[in-house]
């Protein structure tokens, strides 16, 4: 089933135009890697998927995001939205607090208050982002002490505490060691049982590894978008092949 059908999206920064007609299908129960050289769109595009970019004044978007059979930017508000769409960002961001209220936060902004269901929700997320057996001790301790890696899945348990259906990663490994990397990676597999994933990433490994599906975009322009597999040994677009074979980026 598809979780979230793109049409005809085109985004502008005041006269610059960032998207071009980008239309794009995301398979539920799936991960969906962006791809492409820097400066192409892929942060711009991932960040239409939750409305992000509303929080820039000058930036002008035309087109579809169906989520589900909502379109995001008529049917949906961006409050709403947010809980069903998570984020989490290149550089783990925690906020300046406790591990269990990092977690808390969001729950607790969606009107829960009861300290038992709270627990449950903190052990329930820091168990899905495999990060419970290193802190379960430390729950009152800053999450600012946490290691990148374990900020990082710290950030990604924050976001499963709304109990999204879609998350979005922008780059989530970029600033971690590869076996935090790796545990994030495992963490993708494991997730998407679960849940949706859209990922930027730059390194192609890593989209070899984790991605069912990749896009490749070009100046804002989505190129080409199709298995993992087909997009990285068998591209159609003599554009993706020199991408992925290193000619260019
Ligand atoms: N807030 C903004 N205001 C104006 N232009 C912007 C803004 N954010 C991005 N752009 C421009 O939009 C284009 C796409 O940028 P974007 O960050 O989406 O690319 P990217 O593929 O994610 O790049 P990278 O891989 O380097 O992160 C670029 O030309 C960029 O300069």
């Amino acid at each position: 089933m598809k979780k979230i059908k793109v049409r005809q999206l085109d985004l502008f920064y005041g006269d610059i135009q960032a998207l071009k007609k980008v239309d794009m299908d995301i398979e539920e129960n799936s991960v969906m890697a962006l791809i492409g050289p820097s400066g192409c769109g892929k942060s711009t595009f991932i960040r239409t998927l939750n409305r992000m970019n509303d929080l820039i004044d000058c930036v002008k978007i035309t087109g579809e995001v169906i989520l589900d059979n909502q379109d995001i930017y008529k049917d949906i508000d961006p409050i709403e939205l947010r809980k069903r769409v998570g984020m989490v960002f290149q550089k783990p961001n925690p906020f300046p607090m406790t591990i269990f209220d990092n977690i808390a936060y969001g729950p607790r902004i969606h009107g829960i208050y009861s300290k038992k269901k709270l627990n449950e929700i903190v052990e329930r997320s820091l168990t899905a982002a495999v990060l419970w057996d290193e802190v379960k001790d430390r729950l009152n301790s800053s999450a600012l002490g946490l290691s990148g890696g374990q900020q990082q899945r710290l950030c990604i348990a924050r976001t499963l505490a709304i109990e999204p259906e879609v998350i979005l990663m922008d780059e989530p490994t970029s600033a971690l060691d590869p076996i935090s990397t790796m545990k994030i990676e495992e963490l993708i597999d494991q997730l998407k049982h679960k849940y949706t994933i859209v990922i930027v990433t730059h390194n192609m490994q890593q989209a070899g590894r984790v991605a069912d599906y990749t896009s490749f975009f070009l100046n804002g322009e989505i190129i080409e978008t199709g298995p993992t597999e087909e997009i990285f040994y068998n591209p159609k677009d003599k554009r993706t092949e020199d991408y992925i074979t290193g000619r260019f980026g």
